[in-house]
């Protein structure tokens, strides 16, 4: 095996269930041997006829037979599952623990490509495990048994056994490097699917970028796929009929080789007999290969996926609400990483203190760094320089997910969840404010849950404020929210619904263009290319 890591991983995933696996083998095992069983009370009836000792031979066998073969599938099935479930639950909180800068940089189709297709394929060798370790054990059986017969007979097989090894490894060198390929094909093709669904209105409107997208880009990939697929499934059928045909080739060079070894007819009919059978766990064991390689370039992935996600901070076990009196951000800069040859943008050094009940707003040009600024404030950007203090102590690594446990926002491009997280809200308070922003006619909170969110884009971003406010939290962050408001409901949002959150304690930090409405503010401060001005 070329990779002794996903040897590894596939220990390691499968021990939580080592008794269970163990169990699986076992049974499959009683299960050949009841089938060797009937296989040869069907002999001895054929050559004998048949007996009342044979008959019930084969009425307890048969059902023995089918019971373990049924319970060994069975466990294997559920360990299997068991393992797949596992793999995603440990990606899916790698992703929830993983720092958002990197979620915000990585391609959504890699990590889809990773959720799916590389955990199935890690599984679907995990699934081959013990199939192949009964292979495995029955192929070194017959190698003994076949050393017995004639240890002459055995010595010329096993180097025509060397030869063949050497000329299939060739082969699988060439094979090995498409699934590497077909792998990223694979990421490629789902970014486009992912296109086909986000960019359905677009494709619809322009028709040159409808059929340039569905012939070079969709079509093409999906070809390329099938051809990558084809060709990977052909070299391993290749492969797998060299492997076959080669026991005939050694057959047939003992059998002419007779008179030199000088074995007895009776002696190479029964090894012939055995080489034989021994194709069979050959040939299972050959077949595992290219689910060993699909592993590979899928386990490899996954191991660089954890790489990119790797984050040094813990995760908070309380739900917040901590209680401050100011927030500082002291000589605070954060710099985006470069791309090509643009200079990154860096955000600061920027000195800002927050006082809890205070509405700040910030304000500037499109790209000045506000929402950077907000990221930072929220603790979802590290600084990369300078200090983030909450009444003066720091907030370090171990202690930035309890510190953002302190704000509700809703972004720019926000994302709203249809449950409403009301750990420290106030359930009339939250109806309350959906009366507020007109929308009790059209949804309501039922058992935590929103009945419907399928609303106008306005509509929509007043309720995503509802369910921030629901939250609870001391600090509310609201980025160019009013921008898809109309003007009335605009002019109440600021002249309104901010005092009126004032008034209930809550500490605002509202990113806006909206310079009619600055009076709103207690404190504007205004960015310019990263810095306060
Ligand atoms: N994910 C990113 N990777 C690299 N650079 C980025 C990224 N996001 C923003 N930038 C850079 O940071 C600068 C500030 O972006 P930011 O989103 O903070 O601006 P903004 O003031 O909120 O703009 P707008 O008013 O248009 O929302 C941009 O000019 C851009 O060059």
């Amino acid at each position: 095996m070329r990779n002794l890591n996903l040897g590894r991983v596939a220990a390691g995933l499968l021990r939580p269930y080592w008794r269970l696996a163990l169990a699986a083998v076992a049974l499959g095992g009683l299960g050949s041997l009841a089938t060797v069983g009937i296989l040869a009370l069907i002999d001895d009836a054929l050559k004998s006829g048949s007996s009342p000792m044979r008959a019930l031979g084969f009425v307890l066998l048969c059902p023995f037979m089918i019971a373990a073969q049924y319970g060994s599938f069975r466990a294997n099935s559920w360990i299997v599952q068991n393992v797949m479930a596992d793999l995603r639950k440990s990606l899916v909180d790698d992703i929830l623990k993983a720092p958002v800068a990197t979620i915000e940089r990585m391609q959504k189709h890699r990590v889809i490509v990773a959720l799916n297709h590389d955990v199935e394929q890690l599984t679907v060798f995990v699934r081959g495990l013990p199939f192949l370790l009964v292979s495995v054990l029955t192929a070194c059986g017959c190698v003994a048994y076949l050393f017995s017969i004639s240890w002459r007979l055995a010595g010329v097989a096993a180097l025509a056994g060397v030869a063949r090894v050497l000329v299939v490894r060739r082969m699988l060198d060439s094979a090995y490097k498409i699934f590497f390929v077909e792998r990223e094909a694979r990421e490629n093709l789902q970014q486009d699917f992912d296109l086909l669904v986000e960019g359905c209105k677009e494709l619809r409107l322009n028709q040159p970028r409808r059929s340039g997208f569905r012939e070079r880009r969709l079509r093409a990939k999906i070809d390329e796929v099938r051809d990558l697929t084809h060709d990977n499934f052909v070299q391993f059928t290749a492969i797998e009929a060299i492997e076959s045909a080669s026991a005939f080739i050694i057959i047939g060079a003992l059998l002419a080789m007779q008179q030199t070894l000088g074995e007895p007819k009776e002696t190479l009919g029964a090894f012939v007999v055995a080489m034989l059978f021994l194709r069979e766990p050959i040939n299972a064991i050959v077949g595992y290969i290219p689910m060993y390689g699909h592993a590979e370039a899928s386990f490899r992935q996954i191991v660089k996926l954890r790489e990119d996600f790797a984050n040094t901070e813990s995760w908070s076990s309380n739900g917040g609400n901590a209680a401050f009196s100011t927030i500082a951000l002291v000589g605070v800069t954060y710099a985006y990483p470069g791309e090509g040859e643009q200079p990154p943008f860096t955000l600061g050094p920027i000195d800002l203190e927050l006082r809890r009940g205070e509405t700040l707003f910030i304000v500037g040009e499109n790209g000045s760094g506000k929402t950077t600024l907000v990221k930072l404030l929220l603790g979802l950007y590290p600084p990369t320089t300078g200090a983030i203090l909450v009444d003066g102590a720091p907030v370090g690594d171990a202690d930035r997910d309890a510190y953002r446990q302190r704000f509700s926002a809703v972004f720019f491009d926000y994302c709203l969840f249809d449950d409403v997280a009301m750990e420290a809200g106030d359930a009339d308070a939250a109806n309350d404010y959906l009366t507020r922003m007109e929308l009790s006619t059209k949804t309501a909170i039922v058992d935590g849950v929103f009945s419907t969110t399928a609303l106008s884009a306005g509509q929509r971003k007043r309720l995503a404020l509802v369910s921030a406010f629901a939250e609870g939290r001391p600090v509310l962050v609201l980025d160019e929210w009013a921008a898809e408001q109309d003007p009335t409901f605009r002019r109440a949002f600021y002249s309104e619904i901010l005092p009126d959150l004032k008034r209930r304690g809550k500490t605002l930090i509202c990113v806006s263009h909206d310079d009619r409405y600055f009076d709103a503010a207690d404190r504007v401060i205004h960015i310019k290319d990263g810095k306060i001005v």
